[in-house]
């Protein structure tokens, strides 16, 4: 049995869920991994010449053995995420370490811990095989899956999953993710495909959009409301894409940061109106590397109040981290919030205090997802409410050099992974609600 057969079966009509379930496994199968005897080769180099394409590698992979509570995945597509493009480039720490540690937990978290690392946190796909103790998913299912791994043997993590002590990373913080022909994941990041997509249009929102739900609209983020003024980074790209919509979807005014006309544009056609060209209006926060200047923060927020008719910020949408904190601090409106959940250009955050504590303004910290906020934001992709915003697709064999794109800031959205896929736009179910909502699908196509 190859994979090649478990393809077949998939796009074969005549395939019922017992023919899914009855298909003996492969021994192997192909897998983008970065290695642990590699984890040197950019020593001493700056982050912006670390290549992933140099890292990233395609291999012939055993398949896991399935423990209780999994599943087996035959993926149809990925897709590129950041956490995949740290791991390739091994910064901030290569991601080995928190395989070792992983592997140190259980007998059967020792699997995880090898001298490769199967990488990607999203998927789109087929249930192949389910482990013992799953019920709610068999063979044949159409799903997606979402990248929290968790134990909750600890009751830290019971009012919100993202709080266990044992809190992972799917294919970042373990292995055998995403970026893959087959995956093994925890039955409980399964969630079912939106019909109305394709493969790769379904694989892209995952990671980001329940980030940017829960540090957005979350009771666990910065609860957003009608009317409040967003500041949304990088506001085109793969969380700022979700950011804007949600704005836009809840009512808010999102004030987009962009670092071209083109990405500008993107912005206005998701129906934002506020977009600052941060490369147009050059910005520089930083007078050199250890000075900030708070005159460029006035003129960042001057220019907010001419948007707003002189209102600030209510909310800050924050993950350039560094370069970006200390205005992001200053433009907040007296009791405002900036929440956070990344650092891509330095994770040392510099700002003035006096600002954040004499106008009462909070700062939160956001990862990923709950498992509940995991599960509505994708009902809000099944729903049509929000929508993918992939623009480019890629073969497994050109992993690398998407990764490359996405660390060099040259792409739009998100960019997808075709897995077993042989084509774009298979896999959509349904044709009628596609047809709705076919513009907003497309907005991010080759632009
Ligand atoms: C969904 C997608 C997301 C993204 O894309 S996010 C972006 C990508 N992700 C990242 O860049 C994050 C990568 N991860 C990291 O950089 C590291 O992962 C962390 C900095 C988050 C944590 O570092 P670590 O070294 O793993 O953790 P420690 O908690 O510092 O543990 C080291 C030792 O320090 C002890 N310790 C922890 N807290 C305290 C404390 N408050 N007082 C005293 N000791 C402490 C621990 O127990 C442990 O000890 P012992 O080594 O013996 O096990
Ligand atoms: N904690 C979590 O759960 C998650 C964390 N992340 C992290 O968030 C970060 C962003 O991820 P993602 O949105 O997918 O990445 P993308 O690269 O797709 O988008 C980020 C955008 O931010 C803008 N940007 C980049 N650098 C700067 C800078 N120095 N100053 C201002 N704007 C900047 C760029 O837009 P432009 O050039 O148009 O301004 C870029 O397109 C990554 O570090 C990632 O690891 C991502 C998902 C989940």
């Amino acid at each position: 049995m190859t994979v090649k057969d478990i393809l077949d079966a998939i796009q074969s009509p005549e395939s019922t869920p017992a023919d899914i379930a009855a298909l003996p496994l492969p021994e192997s199968y192909r897998a983008i991994t970065v290695h642990k005897d590699e984890t040197e080769m950019f020593a001493g180099m700056e982050t912006r010449a670390k290549d992933p394409r140099k890292s990233i590698h395609l291999d012939e992979v055993p398949l896991p053995e399935l423990g209780p509570g999994e599943a087996l995945v035959a993926v149809m597509a990925s897709s590129v995420n950041y956490n995949s493009v740290w791991t390739s480039i091994f910064e901030p720490l290569s991601t080995f370490g928190f395989l070792e540690r992983y592997g140190r937990t259980s007998e059967l978290a020792k699997r995880h811990d090898l001298p490769y690392h199967i990488i990607g946190s999203d998927l789109a796909g087929v249930v192949l095989r389910t482990g013992p103790g799953v019920n709610a998913w068999q063979p044949g299912d159409e799903v997606v899956a979402h990248c929290l791994s968790v134990e909750l043997e600890s009751s830290d993590g019971h009012n919100d999953t993202m709080l266990d002590p044992e809190q992972r990373i799917w294919g970042f913080e373990t292995n055998f993710g995403g970026l893959a022909e087959i995956a093994l994941v925890k039955s409980n990041q399964l969630m079912p495909k939106p019909g109305h997509l394709s493969w790769e249009e379904a694989a892209a929102p995952g990671l980001v959009n329940s980030t940017a739900y829960r540090q957005l609209v979350s009771r666990n983020g910065a609860q957003m409301k009608q009317g409040d003024n967003v500041l949304i980074w990088g506001a085109s790209g793969g969380l700022g894409s979700y950011a804007t919509q949600f704005a836009l979807a809840g009512g808010a005014t999102p004030i987009c940061v962009v670092s071209s006309e083109q990405k500008a544009d993107i912005c206005r056609s998701m129906g934002a109106e506020h977009i600052i060209d941060r490369n147009a209006e050059d910005y520089r926060f930083w007078k050199d590397e250890n000075t900030q200047d708070p005159k460029e923060w006035k003129r960042f927020g001057k220019r907010i109040r001419e948007f707003t008719g002189g209102e600030d910020i209510d909310i800050v949408f924050e993950h350039p981290g560094r370069e970006t904190f200390g205005a992001s601090v200053y433009v907040t409106r007296k009791g405002g919030t900036i929440t956070t959940c990344a650092s891509t250009s330095g994770y040392m955050h510099e700002y003035d205090n006096r600002y954040l504590w004499m106008s009462l303004k909070r700062i939160i910290g956001s990862h990923f997802a709950n498992y509940r906020e995991a599960w509505e934001a994708n009902r809000l992709i099944a729903k049509g409410k929000i929508h993918p915003t992939l623009s480019k697709v890629y073969s497994l064999e050109d992993t690398g050099q998407a990764a490359y794109d996405v660390h060099r800031n040259l792409h739009q959205g998100k960019v997808g992974v075709l897995c077993l896929a042989p084509e774009e736009g298979l896999g959509v179910r349904d044709e009628e609600m596609r047809a709705q909502h076919i513009d907003a699908i497309n907005r991010f196509r080759n632009v």
